[in-house]
């Protein structure tokens, strides 16, 4: 298959570039610039010396239409102008940013303070949670790559609300990522010196993932909620690790919790339910495409509190976004996607 990858000199098009050079089925990968044509790529990333050497290249729409897959890996803004024009037109388009995920295109210019996709394009687009969303996925055209964040809580929450384990209604989520999740971009937010030895709160109650969580509750479990969910940058590359606190319905037991994550899951490569732990952490998952999950019921309070962790930039962008890719070719879902952590 041929690929191309626009937005290939961020975080999320690098990572792209590292799994699917590990992918069996893909011949070409062409990778397109908005700000640095003709330089060879191994120029500007070293570690791909030898392995890309090739030029960047411009983007031109006309050419787009030729590849068997186009990722877009863009600041959000961006895929809503260039992709809607390619749709049904050839190539398979899974965009990593988040302007194909909300479906309501008010809900787009209230979270993201931007123009949102064309309607159409939105009504086309499928969330691309592969495991909650298969059948869809196996049939799009266009894919909408979830959020980092959603990515963890949903796949952690989903099987709890769904079959009325935990009261929905009160869900409190807080989660925790490292830096490479706000991109290559350097920020006053993530500059060296502000971000060492520091643990941050951060876009208090405006988190452009709320809205995301939610339509994906209601979408999935036909339940409608409203979650406080709070995010904190903390000092490492990559890695989320959300905890959720949910109070657990009349008569449900930890065991309950665990088996209904069990089932859901049991047939799902990358999804992990861990039943006894005293440690759990990001490095578990690191590099890879798994989602680890973990749950405990606290008999004191009745409440839950639900543990997930992935790589954001694995199982949080590129590698679900490959998952993606593989359902949609009527390919093995791991293809390519056989990652062992790198745990130290
Ligand atoms: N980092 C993460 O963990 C995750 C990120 N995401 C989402 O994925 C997307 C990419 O994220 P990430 O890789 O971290 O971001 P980066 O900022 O690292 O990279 C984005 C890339 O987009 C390209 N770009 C910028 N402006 C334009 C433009 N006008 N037209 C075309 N390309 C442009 C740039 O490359 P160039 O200048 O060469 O064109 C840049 O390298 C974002 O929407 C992000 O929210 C989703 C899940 C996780
Ligand atoms: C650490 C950090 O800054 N993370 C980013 C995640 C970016 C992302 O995935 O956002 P969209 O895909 O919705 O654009 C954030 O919290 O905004």
């Amino acid at each position: 298959m041929k690929v191309g990858i626009i937005g290939a000199t961020g975080y999320g098009g690098l990572e792209l570039i590292r799994l699917l050079h590990n992918h069996p089925e893909i011949e070409n990968i062409d990778l397109f610039t908005s700000s640095d044509e003709g330089n060879n790529f191994s120029n500007k990333y070293t570690h791909l010396l030898n392995i890309h050497d090739e030029p960047l290249l411009k983007i031109e729409h006309a050419k787009l239409a030729h590849y068997d897959v186009i990722f877009t890996s863009t600041p959000s803004g961006i895929s809503r102008e260039l992709l809607p024009s390619l749709i049904g037109k050839g190539p398979k388009l899974i965009d990593l940013s988040g302007d194909f995920r909300l479906k309501d295109p008010a809900q787009y210019e209230h979270w993201y303070k931007k123009t949102p996709a064309p309607t159409q394009a939105l009504e086309k687009s499928v969330y691309g949670l592969t495991e909650w969303n298969r059948k869809a996925i196996e049939h799009a055209t266009i894919i909408a790559n979830p959020g980092c964040y959603p990515t963890a809580v949903l796949l952690s929450l989903l099987p709890l609300i769904k079959e009325n384990l935990i009261d929905a209604t009160q869900l409190i989520i807080d989660a925790k990522s490292g830096i490479s999740g706000a991109g290559n971009k350097p920020t006053q937010m993530t500059h060296f010196s502000e971000t060492n030895e520091n643990t941050a709160i951060y876009k208090l109650h405006q988190h452009q993932h709320i809205p995301e969580i939610e339509q994906a509750i209601e979408t999935f479990t036909n339940q409608s909620t409203l979650i406080t969910f709070t995010t904190h940058l903390v000092p490492m590359t990559r890695g989320i690790l959300t905890t959720s606190y949910a109070h657990v319905n009349e008569g449900i037991t930890e065991k309950h919790l665990t088996n209904a994550l069990q089932d859901t899951y049991a047939n799902q490569p990358f999804v992990r339910i861990i039943e006894q732990t005293d440690k759990f952490g990001t490095n578990q998952v690191y590099g890879s495409n798994f989602c680890d999950i973990h749950v405990k019921v606290d008999p004191r309070t009745n409440r839950a509190t639900i543990v997930s962790v992935i790589d954001n930039l694995v199982k949080g962008a590129a590698g679900q976004a490959i998952q993606n890719m593989n359902v949609q070719c009527n390919l093995d879902q791991t293809t390519g996607l056989s990652l062992v952590p790198l745990f130290i």
